[in-house]
């Protein structure tokens, strides 16, 4: 049986770059923002349903959600937020356990499952043995989330303001990384460091 990793943290904490670095280690990422992504592009398994609850307005001409559309809704209207959620987590959380069932299948012995609402959610602390959180100041998630293409600091703002805190989070981990004034050579010392430690006591 693969050990099964949780790493969570709110919007622009470096999850991603994180699991890059646990699949350099050797091990299966689980990606849950792309397995949503999958869902909702053109010919997606939940556009039907998303097209029905919202209307063609949310659509792309080729038939995928309109992401920016539906950030500005979700982030801005709760209930909206919570009936995109009921259409797409129960369908992420299949797709993600398939994939997690084809990497045991496959002999991974560490799997990382990349999960922004891991805490929010309820569901998932059961389903993974560790929990990484990465943690960063607000400051800095705002400055590398305002610098996306298409993002401003207030779409930012809307999204830190719908996730857990960072008390919250930091509540429910195995680990902590402080990712802030860390450059991307240091951040990586510490995934390694901490993989090469939960080996040790596997
Ligand atoms: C609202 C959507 C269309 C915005 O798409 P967009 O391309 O702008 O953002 P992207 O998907 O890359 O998400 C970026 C980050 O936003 C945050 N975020 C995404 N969904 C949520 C949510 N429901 N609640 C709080 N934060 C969220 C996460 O930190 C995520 O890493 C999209 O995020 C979405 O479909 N969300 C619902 C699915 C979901 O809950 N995904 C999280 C995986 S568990
Ligand atoms: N220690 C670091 N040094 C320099 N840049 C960093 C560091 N950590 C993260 N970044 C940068 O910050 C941005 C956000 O990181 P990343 O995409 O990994 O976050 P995320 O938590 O996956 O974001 P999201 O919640 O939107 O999915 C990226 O451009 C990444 O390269």
């Amino acid at each position: 049986m693969g050990v099964k990793i949780g790493l969570t943290g709110g919007i622009g904490s470096g999850k991603s770059t994180v699991a890059g670095f646990w699949q350099e280690a050797g091990a299966a990422l689980i990606d849950t923002d792309a397995i949503a992504r999958q869902l909702s592009g053109p010919d997606g398994a939940a556009m039907a349903a998303i097209a029905a609850e919202f209307g063609s307005t949310m659509l792309t001409p080729d038939g995928a959600l309109n992401r920016s559309a539906m950030r500005e809704l979700a982030f801005s209207d709760a209930t909206a937020k919570q009936r995109l959620e009921a259409i797409l987590h129960p369908m992420i959380g299949a797709r993600a356990r398939c994939q997690a069932e084809a990497a045991q299948a496959a002999g991974m012995q560490w799997i990382v499952f990349d999960v922004p609402l891991l805490v929010e959610s309820g569901h998932w602390r059961e389903r993974v043995d560790r929990v990484l959180v990465l943690d960063c100041s607000e400051q800095t998630q705002m400055a590398r989330v305002s610098a996306r293409p298409g993002w401003t600091s207030s779409s930012a703002a809307s999204v830190l303001a719908a996730q857990a805190s960072r008390a919250q989070r930091r509540a429910c981990a195995d680990a902590v990384i402080y990712n802030d004034g860390l450059d991307l050579a240091a951040l990586r010392e510490h995934v390694l460091t901490l993989c090469a430690q939960w080996r040790r006591c596997k």
